[in-house]
């Protein structure tokens, strides 16, 4: 168990173990993977085919972030090299989410409301229990349908600032129920750790000021180390809002 949210490899029941107030209805496992070589070692031994089929589908989601950044910055008119490269380079993390049965589900949560530091996060689910955020009807939650073989894919906190908030980081929360456990997987694409996003500087203009300060992932963790975001009441978005 591992409440260092800075190491390559944890695994845990809530946010912070142990530290955050509010704890919630989930365990998990979560480690860095690319380079996958850099960080397989690392992974768990157990069960024996964890690091092979793990390894496996890390890569394969890793060309499909790489992918998916260059179509949308391609989509913002700056060309579909313009963070691919970086991406690819870049950090990902991989978090396999468990959510066990629970007596009383409407009294907790799996994950309680949040957006995603990362540019992009591709998520696998086995069942429902996704709810997203919907600004165009007064901020109510929307479970997201099940889909088999499927993928979602949620824009990050570091794409809104890439993209000066015209693409805008999706709140979300994971619910969980009384039946069955439910297993997620999701895959986190950012820069390098230390490399720091900024709002790309053609989209910054009279009309559009600069409206977020540069941040890194090492940014991020230091403010996941410092800040309880399980109360609800701080995010880290926030912190980069120029007013
Ligand atoms: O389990 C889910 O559907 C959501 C997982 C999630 O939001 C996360 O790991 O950041
Ligand atoms: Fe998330």
């Amino acid at each position: 168990m591992s409440d260092d949210v800075h190491k390559p490899v944890r695994y845990g029941t809530s946010l912070k173990d142990g530290v955050d107030k509010i704890q919630f209805w989930r365990v998990f496992l979560k480690h860095y993977a690319n380079p996958l070589n850099d960080w397989v070692q690392c992974w768990p031994e157990n069960p024996p085919t964890y690091r092979e089929h793990m390894g496996a589908y890390s890569s394969e989601v890793q060309k499909l972030g790489v992918e998916l950044t260059g179509a949308i910055t391609e989509s913002l008119g700056l060309g579909p090299k313009y963070v691919s490269d970086k991406i690819e380079q870049g950090m990902q993390v991989i978090t396999t989410n468990c959510y066990p049965p629970c007596p009383q589900p409407r009294l907790t949560l799996g994950l309680p409301p949040h957006s995603d530091y990362s540019c992009l996060t591709i998520l696998l689910q086995g069942s429902p229990g996704l709810e997203i955020m919907d600004m165009q009807d007064g901020g109510s939650w929307k479970l997201v349908p099940n889909v088999d073989g499927s993928l979602l894919v949620h824009i990050g906190d570091h794409l809104e600032v890439l993209s000066n908030g015209l693409y805008k980081s999706v709140v979300h929360r994971a619910v969980v129920n009384s039946q069955k456990t439910r297993i997620s997987i999701a895959s986190f694409h950012s820069l390098g750790l230390d490399e720091k996003m900024e709002p790309a500087f053609q989209l910054v203009n009279e009309n559009h000021p600069k409206a977020y300060k540069g941040s890194s992932f090492r940014d991020f963790l230091n403010f996941l180390s410092a800040n309880d975001i399980g109360q609800g009441n701080i995010c880290f978005l926030d912190t980069l809002k120029i007013e």
